[in-house]
C-alpha cells in the first residue's frame, strides 16, 4: 500500500546550516501524527516541504506517491496565527478556500456554515474576527481548511497561543474532527501532552540538525476516561517521550 505521505531521505539546507538531515517516514491514510522536537529542530521546515512552501535541498516529499512540487488543495494548513482576513465574517472567511472552484455562492455559504457549526460555531457565522476570542479564531482557522475537503492538514502549532482550558477544548474537537472526516493529520506541537493526547504515533526531531529520532505508537487504550490525561497509560507514553526529548534538550544546550 502506498503512503498518504512520504519523506524519502530528505535532507533541507539554508546556506551552510542543516535543518533536516535525511529524514524518512512514511505516513499512512487517515493517521494522526504529532512531531515533536527541541526549538529549531526543523519541525516547520518539515511542514513547509509538505505544504510545498519549500523544496527539499535532496531527498523526495511525496503525496500519495507523487512528487509534491508546490502548495495544493488536497492539504489544508494552519499555522499558530489565525491568518483570518479581519474584514470578512467568520463565514466569509470560511468561503474564502471555496472561491474559484465550482460551488455557486449559496452552496458556499452552505458549506461554510456546515464547517462553522462542525467547529462549534454556529450563531458565530455573521461575526468579525475581532469579535471572536482567540480559540474562536482558531477554529474557523480550521473550519477554513477543512471545508474545502483536503485529505491532508497540517498543523503548525495552532493551539500554542491558547490558554489551557481553550487548548485542551479544542485538542478533544480535533480528534473528534479526525475521527469523523478520516483526515491525515500532522500536527506540530511543543506540548508533549498536546502530543500524545492526539496522535496514534508521536515523531520525534533531534536537536539540530533535525533528524529523525524516533516514532513512538500510542495506544492510550480507553479513552472515554473523563481524566484520561492521569491514566497509567498517557503517564507511561508522556514519560518515555519527555525522556527522548530530553535527551535531545540537553545534548543541544
Ligand atoms: N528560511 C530560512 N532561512 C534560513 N534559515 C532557516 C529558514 N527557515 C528555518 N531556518 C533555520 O532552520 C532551523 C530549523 O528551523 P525550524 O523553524 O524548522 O525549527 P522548529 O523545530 O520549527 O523550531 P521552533 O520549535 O523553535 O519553532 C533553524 O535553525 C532555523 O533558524
Amino acid at each position: 500500500m502506498t503512503a498518504k505521505i512520504s519523506l524519502r531521505s530528505v535532507t533541507k539546507t539554508f546556506d551552510t546550516l542543516t535543518a533536516l538531515d535525511d529524514v524518512s517516514l512514511d505516513i499512512e491514510d487517515g493517521t494522526f501524527l504529532s512531531l515533536v522536537g527541541p526549538s529549531g529542530s526543523g519541525k516547520s521546515t518539515l511542514l513547509d516541504l509538505l505544504g510545498g512552501l519549500a523544496k527539499p535541498t535532496s531527498g523526495e516529499v511525496l503525496i500519495d506517491g507523487k512528487p509534491v512540487t508546490g502548495p495544493g488543495l488536497d492539504r489544508g494548513v494552519v499555522f499558530q496565527q489565525y491568518a483570518l482576513f479581519p474584514w470578512r465574517t467568520a463565514r466569509a472567511n470560511v468561503e474564502f478556500g471555496l472561491e474559484g472552484g465550482t460551488l455557486t455562492k449559496r452552496q458556499r455559504a452552505e458549506r461554510a456554515r456546515e464547517f462553522l457549526d462542525l467547529v462549534g460555531l454556529s450563531g458565530f457565522e455573521e461575526h468579525l474576527p475581532h469579535q471572536l476570542s482567540g480559540g474562536m479564531k482558531q477554529r474557523v482557522a480550521i473550519a477554513r481548511s477543512l471545508a474545502y475537503d483536503p485529505d491532508v492538514l497540517l498543523m503548525d502549532e495552532p493551539y500554542a497561543a491558547l490558554d489551557s482550558q481553550t487548548r485542551e477544548l479544542l485538542q478533544e474537537e480535533l480528534r473528534r474532527i479526525w475521527q469523523r472526516t478520516g483526515k491525515t493529520i500532522v500536527f506540530i506541537t511543543h506540548s508533549i501532552e498536546e502530543a500524545v493526547y492526539l496522535g496514534q504515533k508521536v515523531a520525534v526531531l533531534t536537536s539540530r540538525p533535525g533528524r529523525l529520532k524516533d516514532v513512538v505508537d500510542i495506544d492510550l487504550g480507553d479513552r472515554s476516561n473523563d481524566d484520561l490525561r492521569s491514566a497509567p497509560a498517557f503517564v507511561a507514553h508522556r514519560h518515555r517521550l519527555w525522556e527522548l526529548l530530553h535527551d535531545e534538550i540537553r545534548r543541544a544546550a
